[in-house]
């Protein structure tokens, strides 16, 4: 961060609405400053007001209270030094690309001869050269977002804000877009001063920004920050990096205890190991979307098996295996979604999956498994050499639902597969995607 005067500022901000006849503060004391140079991810369950606050930073709607400064100055009306890339791309179908870009700077008055070469320099600088002339519907899901980009950046604005801008794109070409937005921060290609981006995806914001600013709702509020100060490029796999995830994963979990004392010990480790609640992915996500609709997203536990139709066993096992995965916190009785919970009750498929992978990979027994699988001849095992060592730690019934469970929930979270024909479990490889388009 700089000593400058922030390009951004919201001061005390306070957004109110009504529903109905109620009238709930949606947003809450947000104090935030933005940087030239700043790179800021804004992470968070639905509903706690991200798009409210892009939506006030860019001077579409005014708060109920407190203040928007712009380089110092207090906003008035649209803020003409920013703009919004949305999740959806937004793209007028019967305008080419060239057209749809440059109705932007038509927009703003920008003279003909400026308008088209600007227009024909950012279609190239995102990667589309050659797509001129082509209509949305022609390109890929990942092409139309390029659009959008250059859409964005066609007025050059000094603060990008980006809502979900990767979230309806397939993994490889969101992994694909992120690179090439980053390659053209990085360079100082685009004018742009400073990048919001509002994300559900945990890696996304630790890949990409300078600092992660973290809220939750019921009131939105900002609860956390954290700087991330890794150097570009940035490297998934890398041991940093798998750490700070883990620590966003911690915060948004509300996770107090160290991970040996609350997950147990692996195989082979001293310790008990920790045996896996029979519970399966459907159940769990049930589970977690029901107490996402409990007021204040908690519910008492006694009652639950009455309320859910359910035995109280099952019940035991589901608030054990939320919990286990931070997505709940038990307390008095009562099991309560923590944001980590909301946030994958609110997911899509793809980053639920994500969210289970990385918190299944910290268990002892998963974590035990994948090194196994790591050592072994072309990362296959034998259903059957699995089991006889799980025998080791656990009865043989018990060793096979453990065993049962480690492929549901590895096979749901795409770590490992398994091969019921040959009885072959086998690791999956983590996916490298091609940095250029
Ligand atoms: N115009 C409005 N009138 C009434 N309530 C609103 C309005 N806009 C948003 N809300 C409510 O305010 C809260 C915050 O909404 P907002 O869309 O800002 O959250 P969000 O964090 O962006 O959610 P998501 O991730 O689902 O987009 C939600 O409860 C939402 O239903």
């Amino acid at each position: 961060m700089t000593d400058q005067k922030p390009l951004l500022q919201l001061i005390h901000v306070q957004q109110l609405y009504t529903s109905g006849q109620r009238r709930f503060v949606a947003v809450q004391d947000v104090n935030l400053a933005i940087h030239e140079g700043e790179f800021v991810a804004l992470l968070g369950p639905s509903g706690c007001g991200k798009s409210t606050l892009l939506r006030i930073i860019t001077g579409l709607q005014k708060p109920s209270e407190g203040q928007v400064l712009y380089r110092g100055t207090p906003l008035q009306g649209v803020n003409p030094y920013a703009t919004i890339v949305f999740q959806t791309f937004a793209l007028f179908p019967w305008l080419t690309v060239k057209e749809n870009v440059e109705l932007a700077l038509i927009a703003r008055g920008v003279p003909a001869e400026t308008r088209i070469s600007r227009t024909l320099d950012l279609i190239d600088r995102v990667g589309l050269d050659g797509f001129e002339t082509a209509y949305p519907r022609e390109l890929s899901g990942g092409m139309r977002q390029k659009v959008g980009f250059a859409r964005a950046m066609a007025v050059e604005p000094e603060l990008l804000c980006l809502d979900e801008p990767f979230s309806a794109l397939d993994v490889l070409s969101a992994e694909s877009l992120r690179g090439e937005l980053l390659e053209l921060w990085l360079s100082g290609k685009i004018p742009t001063r400073a990048i919001l981006m509002v994300t559900h995806n945990i890696e996304e914001a630790i890949l990409m920004a300078d600092r992660l600013i973290i809220m939750d709702k019921d009131p939105g509020r900002i609860v956390a920050e954290m700087p991330i100060t890794l150097t570009h490029p940035r490297q998934r796999k890398s041991l940093e990096f798998q750490d700070l995830v883990d620590q966003v994963y911690a915060l948004l979990a509300g996770q107090t205890q160290p991970e040996p004392i609350e997950l147990g010990s692996a195989p082979g480790e001293p310790g008990k190991t920790r045996a896996l609640p029979r519970i399966t992915i459907n159940d769990l996500a049930g589970f977690v979307e029901y107490l996402n609709e409990q007021p204040g997203h908690r519910a008492d536990i006694y009652q639950l098996p009455e309320d859910l139709g359910i035995d109280s066993d099952h019940v035991l096992r589901l608030t054990e295996t939320t919990e286990l995965l931070g997505f709940a916190t038990i307390e008095k009785g009562d099991i309560q979604l923590t944001p980590l919970g909301e946030t994958f009750a609110e997911a899509s498929i793809l980053a639920r999956k994500e969210i289970f992978a990385t918190r299944i990979r910290r268990l002892p027994l998963v974590r035990w498994l994948l090194n196994l699988l790591r050592r072994a001849e072309e990362n296959r095992l034998d259903w059957d050499f699995v089991l006889a060592a799980l025998e080791l730690e656990f009865p043989p019934d018990e060793a096979e639902q453990q065993l049962d469970i480690l492929i549901d929930w590895g096979r749901y979270a795409e770590i490992l597969s398994y091969d019921d024909n040959q009885g072959v479990i086998i690791l999956e490889p983590v996916a490298t995607p091609e940095r250029a388009m």
